[in-house]
């Protein structure tokens, strides 16, 4: 080998080194909200998540992708154990979340899933008002005052970005709203309880694109205040809201980095065959 040839290459491997280290630095310089070790996961005989470890920085947008069936939705899932309400779903490893491990058995799932709140891919409003839909939770759970709870509707509606559209008719029926308004309803009842953590599970999938922008839009606003997961099929969306991304490939976790690095220069070729299309 030449002798330029040789420096060059020692230059092109030091500056990958040192790419690596300010990743791998960015990477540990935010705190860790969710800290998942070793997570296994089964349902009944099948092994879904396979000794997956990955930790959710604190008020940053994560998003999961990767092709169906690789264990996305189980892994948001574990995060609340929304899947203890069936039997034979079983996780083992450690969620860690402020201390607690939330794979304890002795854990309060209420108080559990106030922290770690969730909106699903489909609408979900309760038939009832717009204001009932989100003090609702209040009144169930706290001892806030009619004003208190009023100030709190307001706020949480605020957030999540749909205020001004329903101001002047909250004791209407929140079915009666379109998809999105539905949606950014739903967003607005989990915000009520102040969770320290929000999941979606693809939030916009069933939204046209104007009401996708309007989620969009709401989620990025709500990372000041909140930690994000969210899952997407959605690769513009995982690119235009997230921070970071988590690649899933057959229950593993494959490659997790920050957004940019995974869609512009993943590490494995099979995350980059993902992110351009070349299999889904
Ligand atoms: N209730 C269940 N019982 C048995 N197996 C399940 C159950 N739910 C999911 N699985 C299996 O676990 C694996 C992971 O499913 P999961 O829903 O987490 O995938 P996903 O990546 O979210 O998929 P998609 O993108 O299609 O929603 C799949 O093989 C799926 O068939």
């Amino acid at each position: 080998m030449s002798d330029l040839l040789t420096t060059e290459l020692a230059k092109h491997q030091a500056y990958e080194a040192e790419k690596a280290a300010h990743e791998k630095a960015s990477m540990e310089a935010v705190r860790a909200r969710i800290d998942v070790r070793d997570l296994d996961f089964h349902y009944g005989q099948f092994h879904a998540l396979k000794k997956v470890s990955i930790a959710f920085p604190e008020k940053k947008v994560t998003a999961i992708i990767g092709p169906s069936g690789c264990g996305k939705s189980t892994l948001l899932r574990v995060l609340n154990r929304i899947y203890d309400l069936y039997p034979g779903h079983r996780a083992s490893g450690q969620v860690m979340l402020d201390g607690d491990n939330i794979l304890d058995r002795n854990i309060d799932l209420n108080r559990l899933r106030a922290r770690v709140g969730m909106v699903f891919q489909k609408p979900t409003p309760f038939p009832m008002s717009i204001y009932d839909n989100v003090a609702f939770a209040l009144r169930m759970n706290t001892r806030m005052s009619r004003a208190e709870i009023d100030e709190t509707v307001k706020s949480s509606l605020k957030k999540a970005a749909i205020w001004n559209e329903v101001k002047d008719k909250l004791h209407t029926s929140g079915l009666a709203l379109s998809g999105g308004q539905q949606q950014r309803l739903c967003i607005a009842r989990t915000i009520a309880t102040r969770p320290e953590v929000i999941l979606f599970d693809e939030p916009a999938s069933a939204l046209d694109p104007i009401s996708t922008g309007q989620v969009e839009e709401t989620i990025t606003e709500l990372k000041k205040d909140f930690t994000i997961v969210i899952v997407t099929h959605n690769m513009q969306q995982a690119q235009r809201i997230s921070d970071r991304t988590a690649f899933m490939y057959l229950g593993e976790l494959a490659e997790y980095g920050e957004t940019k690095q995974i869609f512009e220069n993943p590490k494995q070729q099979r995350t980059r065959d993902y992110v351009v299309g070349r299999f889904g």
